[in-house]
């Protein structure tokens, strides 16, 4: 499908909705062989919809294995999500960030061409902004391609080693851009993360925060929402978690969280991360997430059945 032939009319999903929320943290499906596999992203919608009660997806990001896909690739999956995604999830956000600005811009054009309802953009991190001008004046040359699609800051200092503090960056920052929506924030900065909150609001901006092992204190420091690999299948759990923040009842939330916490704990010491959740996704769902693209490699067979030994042995309270 070219951007010209979608029968998605922009920002479709859901107009001005708010979001807020749990946001999966789409995995990218390939075949054995290692290539893209578009096939089976209609079933990944249902699954996520009807089985984890997630309706809001983040396309290419860090578990998609976005900075490792090719320009055509990301193009390609973000269509496929759109055109999947149409009446049944309220939120696809394209991340369109990438080392070359030029390329970055070309995506951030084509996402708004097929309609995404968001796009959202990391630091770039081989030649690294060193001040916030610097980065504000990166991520503004791509959001200004997409003028009407809201904008996301993608925060994740522990990957691209791009530590300026989101509290001096949204200092100003509607002024240079306009579309700025909010911050995906993933570090565990929560002074940050709150001194944000404080000085802005979570009205005024999204707050989506993307570490899952700590997501209640967040959620006590104001967060709209989140954005994580784990909401592919602990997603209904993790929002009964926030259903209990909500009520309130602490008690019953820190169930969750210290549930959630301990499968996490459990396979980060075994060594967790994008290959391992195409793992657990696969046993999880029974959709085919297939291979990581290198230089990740496979989960081990041995981490695979510790992982579904692990999570199938947690009894969570008032199970649905
Ligand atoms: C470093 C990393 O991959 N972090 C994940 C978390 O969801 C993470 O997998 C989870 O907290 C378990 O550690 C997300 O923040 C990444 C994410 O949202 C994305 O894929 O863009």
């Amino acid at each position: 499908m070219s951007p010209s032939d979608t029968s998605t009319s922009p920002n479709s999903m859901t107009p001005g909705k708010k979001l807020e929320g749990l946001v999966a943290a789409a995995i990218t499906p390939m075949t054995p062989d290692g290539q893209i596999n578009l096939s089976v992203i209609r079933q990944y919608v249902d699954y996520l919809v009807r089985e984890q009660n997630v309706k809001n997806i983040f396309v290419n990001g860090t578990t998609g294995e976005g900075l490792s896909l090719s320009i055509q690739e990301r193009k390609q999956l973000a269509e496929e999500w759109v055109r999947q995604g149409k009446d049944k999830l309220d939120h696809v956000i394209i991340h369109v960030g990438a080392l070359s600005l030029p390329e970055s811009q070309d995506l951030a054009r084509h996402a708004a061409a097929i309609g995404a309802s968001g796009i959202a953009v990391i630091a770039p991190f081989f030649f690294k902004p060193t001040n916030k001008d610097e980065l504000v004046a990166f991520l503004q040359k791509v959001a200004s391609e997409a003028p009407g699609v809201p904008f996301y800051y993608y925060h994740i200092p522990p990957l691209t080693g791009v530590k300026i503090r989101v509290e001096e960056l949204l200092d100003g920052i509607r002024e240079q851009i306009p579309t700025f929506q909010g911050v995906k924030f993933s570090d565990t900065d929560l002074l940050d993360l709150a001194q944000c909150i404080n000085k802005n609001g979570s009205e005024q901006f999204a707050f989506l925060y993307g570490v899952d092992e700590q997501l209640l204190g967040a959620l006590a420091v104001g967060v709209n929402g989140a954005v994580g690999s784990t909401y592919n299948y602990l997603g209904r759990k993790t929002k009964l978690m926030l259903q209990a923040f909500a009520k309130p009842d602490l008690a019953l939330a820190q169930k969750y969280q210290f549930l959630i916490g301990e499968f996490l704990n459990f396979v980060i010491k075994l060594g967790f991360g994008v290959a391992q959740t195409k793992a657990v996704m696969t046993f999880v769902s029974g959709i085919p997430m297939g291979p990581p693209r290198p230089p990740l490699v496979n989960a081990s067979e041995e981490f695979i059945a510790k992982a579904k030994a692990k999570l199938d042995s947690i009894v969570w309270p008032n199970s649905d």
